[in-house]
C-alpha cells in the first residue's frame, strides 16, 4: 500500500469535521472519495496533503509518517489539484512549471522545460502556453492545475472534484487520460467526485463518506444503490446502459428530497 490512514480525526476549533477514518490505498488505481456537500471530502484530501493537520491519528506515504517529512519531501511524493484555482498574473507556462519546484535546484533546466511542453501538449494546452491565467475559463484553468499537477511527476495524485468546471468532452478526455496514466506509471490516485456515473466508469475503488467517518468502501463494481440511497439521502438505483453503471434517482426521489 502506498498511502495508509489510520484512525484519522479533524476538527476546525471544537467543531469535529472527521472521525476515526481509516484506509489504505494501492497503487495502479483511482480510488474515490463520495459523499454529500460538507462531509469532510476536501478536508480529508487535506490532511492527505498535509496543507491540513489531523487532530488525531497516522497517516503513512510508503511506510513514512507524513507527520515527519517536510514540504518539499511531500511535494515529491504527492500532487494536490484543488477544487478551486487561482488565476493570478502569471503565464500558464510559468504556472505549470511550478509543479516541478520540488525537483528543481537553482534553476529549471531544459528538461524541466521540456516536461512542461509536453505535459502541455499531452493535455491540449499548448495554444494557450503564454496566456495570463486572468485570461482562462473556469474550465481551462482547471487543466491547467491537472498540468500542473502532472508535471510534479508524484506517485500520488489528490484531486478534488478534477471535472467539475469541464464540458462532457473534456471530462471524458480528462478522466481517461487520468485513468491511462495511473495504469502506465502505476500511480495512485484519490479523487473527491459528485459526478457518480463518471465516479463508477473511471474509478477502481470508493470510499463513501457519512456522519464524519467512513461509511463504506471497497471496490466500485461492487458499490450498491441502497449504499448510496443512505450516503445521499436519496433513493437511487444503479441501472445498466450499454455495459456502463449508471446512478439514477428513483421516482419518488423528488419527493424524499
Ligand atoms: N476553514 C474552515 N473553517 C471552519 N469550517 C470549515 C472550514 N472549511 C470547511 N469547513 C467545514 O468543514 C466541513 C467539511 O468541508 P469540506 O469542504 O471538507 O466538505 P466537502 O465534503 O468537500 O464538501 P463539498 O462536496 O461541498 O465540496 C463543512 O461543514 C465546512 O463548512
Amino acid at each position: 500500500m502506498i498511502l495508509t490512514v489510520n484512525q484519522v480525526g479533524f476538527q476546525y476549533r471544537s467543531v469535529k469535521i472527521l472521525e476515526d477514518i481509516s484506509f489504505s490505498i494501492p497503487r495502479g488505481e483511482i480510488t474515490v472519495i463520495l459523499g454529500p456537500n460538507g462531509v469532510g471530502k476536501t478536508t480529508l484530501l487535506k490532511c492527505l496533503n498535509k496543507i491540513l493537520n489531523p487532530s488525531t491519528g497516522r497517516i503513512h506515504v510508503k511506510n513514512k509518517s507524513l507527520k515527519i517529512m517536510d514540504i518539499r519531501q511531500i511535494a515529491k511524493e504527492i500532487s494536490y489539484v484543488a477544487q478551486y484555482n487561482e488565476a493570478g498574473k502569471i503565464t500558464v507556462f510559468d504556472a505549470v512549471l511550478m509543479g516541478r519546484y520540488p525537483h528543481i535546484r537553482f534553476t529549471a533546466t531544459k528538461a524541466d522545460l521540456k516536461k512542461v511542453g509536453s505535459v502541455l501538449e499531452h493535455l491540449n494546452l499548448t495554444h494557450m502556453a503564454l496566456k495570463n491565467l486572468y485570461e482562462l475559463s473556469g474550465g481551462e484553468l482547471q487543466q491547467v492545475a491537472i498540468a500542473r499537477a502532472l508535471v510534479q511527476e508524484t506517485d500520488i495524485l489528490l484531486l478534488d472534484e478534477p471535472t467539475s468546471s469541464l464540458d462532457l468532452k473534456n471530462q471524458t478526455r480528462i478522466l481517461s487520460l487520468v485513468r491511462d496514466i495511473v495504469q502506465d506509471h502505476n500511480l495512485a490516485v484519490i479523487m473527491t467526485m459528485h459526478d457518480l456515473n463518471s465516479a463508477l466508469r473511471y474509478a477502481d475503488r470508493y470510499i463513501c463518506l457519512k456522519n464524519h467517518t467512513v461509511f463504506g468502501a471497497g471496490k466500485i463494481e461492487e458499490i450498491r444503490s441502497d449504499l448510496l440511497t443512505k450516503v445521499y439521502g436519496l433513493p437511487v438505483e444503479i441501472i445498466r446502459h450499454k455495459g456502463y453503471p449508471l446512478v439514477v434517482p428513483v421516482d419518488d426521489a423528488f419527493e424524499a428530497a
